[in-house]
Parts: structure tokens; C-alpha cells; sequence
């Protein structure tokens, strides 16, 4: 049988933080596959284990029980001095409050996967230089992240996370910090990045607006999957008010 693997396969996942005295269940057998250029959003109310379902998924957090497998390889088990290499090689991180390096110039935050992966510098020149014009950030390269605005630096990070050609990008609230023209921008950039790059995405947000742009929606209730919707040939806004009717039974936080 020649049958296609998922990408991601994450099969009973669950977690508890605490100890005897004050268990709390983050995860509750939570199984979901991607497939590879899916662009999955996770959303439920504050609380629900979104990021700690992406802390697993990305190695950040293990897991109590459960197994999570990235291309057939169980990611659960890779011994704790190989987690960094993995994360590397195979995994790209945004987060909200951008997490570049303050001190590096943006070319050089970009750079710097590339730099790990010891890439000739030729070839982390002109890669840095295609992504950067492809993001809209040419002409702030040489400046540091004090030097420019919220959406540069978190297109800057999206490009850090992009430019290794990671399995799987991990977007945790990527929006959150962003004014709403800002935040517009850089979800056009990552769903035209998802579409023409087929790259695979899970971004974490709490906005509808944002969630909008993925392909699929988990919703997370008290650390379970509580429902699953999927854009299919539906418009972006038609999406959007399907997914504010599934927040408004999941009694979560609704837009301002
Ligand atoms: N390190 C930790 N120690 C103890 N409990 C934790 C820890 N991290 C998360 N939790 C608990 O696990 C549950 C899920 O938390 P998690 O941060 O994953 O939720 P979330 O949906 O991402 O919330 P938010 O939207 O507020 O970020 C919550 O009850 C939280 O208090």
C-alpha cells in the first residue's frame, strides 16, 4: 500500500502540570493529523491548552502520555540532548512578543538559523536577501529591532522562521502584539507562504480575524478538541462568521 503519510500525526496526548496535591489536566487525549501545507489555526478560551499543545507539538513541554509523530518519527522520544538539533532542523517558531535578538541587526536575526545550518555565506546572503524583499523588509535589514516598527519585527521573525525551510511552522499568538493594518499584513503574507510555499503552519490565536486565514480551525475546551471547522470553498468572510458561531457555543472570549 503506497497510502500518503500526514505530516503531523498527534495521537492521546496528554499533559498535567502539578503534582499530587494540585493536578492540573492541560491535555486531555487530544489526536489530530495535518497534512503537509495545511495551514491550521487553534483557538478556545484562555486556559483551554492551546499553547501547550504547541509547547508539545514543538518539544518546548513533554508530554505525560501520548505520542506526537513528525513524519513517522515519534518526536515523544527524542532524548532531551537532541531536542535543540531537532527544533533546528525541522521546526520554525514566532512568537507574540517576536523574541529576535535585540543586539543583532534584522539581517542577521534572519540569518541566524542559516548561520547554525553553516550555510556558505553567499548563500545566506542572497537568502536572506530574497526572503527579506519577499516579506517587505529590504530596506529595514540593517537597521536593529528598536529601530522599527511592531509588524517589521514580526515579519522579520516570520522570515527567521521561514528561511531554513522548516517541516512546520509554529505561530503562538503571532498577531497579538500588532496593530489590526499590521497584523493584516503579515497574515496575507503567511497564508500567500502557506499557498505558493506550500508551508505548513499551526498558529495559536484568540482572534477570529486572524484565524480566518487557515485552511482549518481546531477549538480547544478544557485541554479536548471541542470541534473542528474547515474554510474549504468558503470566502475568508463567510469562514469568519462560522467561526464566531462556533465561538459563541464554546462560550470563549468574543471580539471586541
Ligand atoms: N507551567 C505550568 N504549570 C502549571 N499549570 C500550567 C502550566 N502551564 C499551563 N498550565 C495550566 O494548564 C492549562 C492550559 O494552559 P495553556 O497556557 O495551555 O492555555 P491557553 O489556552 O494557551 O491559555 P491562554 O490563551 O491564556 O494563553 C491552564 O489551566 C493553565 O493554568
Amino acid at each position: 500500500m503506497n497510502r500518503r503519510q500526514p505530516l503531523l500525526r498527534v495521537e492521546q496526548i496528554e499533559k498535567y502540570y502539578g503534582n499530587q496535591g494540585a493536578v492540573t489536566k492541560a491535555l486531555d487525549r487530544v489526536s489530530f493529523q495535518v497534512e503537509t501545507g495545511e495551514f491550521i489555526s487553534v483557538m478556545g478560551a484562555s486556559g483551554s491548552g492551546k499553547t501547550t499543545l504547541l509547547n508539545c507539538i514543538s518539544t518546548i513541554d513533554s508530554v505525560s502520555a501520548g505520542h506526537i509523530y513528525l513524519e513517522e518519527q515519534d518526536i515523544t522520544s527524542i532524548p532531551e540532548d537532541n531536542l535543540a538539533a531537532f527544533r533546528r532542523d525541522h521546526l520554525g517558531f514566532v512568537f507574540q512578543d517576536f523574541n529576535l535578538l535585540d543586539n543583532l541587526t534584522l539581517e542577521e536575526n534572519i540569518a541566524l538559523p542559516l548561520t547554525l545550518h553553516r550555510l556558505p555565506p553567499h548563500e545566506i546572503d542572497s537568502r536572506v536577501h530574497k526572503i527579506a524583499d519577499s516579506l517587505q523588509l529590504g530596506d529595514a535589514l540593517g537597521k536593529f529591532p528598536y529601530q522599527v516598527s511592531g509588524g517589521q519585527k514580526q515579519r522579520c521573525a516570520f522570515a527567521r522562521a521561514v528561511t531554513g525551510g522548516p517541516n512546520l511552522i509554529m505561530a503562538d499568538e503571532p498577531t497579538g502584539s500588532l496593530d489590526s493594518n499590521a497584523a493584516r499584513i503579515l497574515l496575507e503574507i503567511m497564508s500567500e507562504r502557506n499557498r505558493k510555499s506550500n508551508a505548513t503552519i499551526i498558529m495559536v490565536t484568540h482572534d477570529p480575524f486572524s484565524a480566518s486565514y487557515a485552511s482549518r480551525i481546531l477549538f480547544l475546551k478544557d485541554g479536548k478538541i471541542f470541534n473542528e471547522i474547515i474554510k474549504g470553498e468558503k470566502s475568508r468572510s463567510v469562514f469568519y462568521h462560522e467561526i464566531l458561531d462556533v465561538l459563541s457555543v464554546l462560550g470563549g472570549e468574543r471580539p471586541c
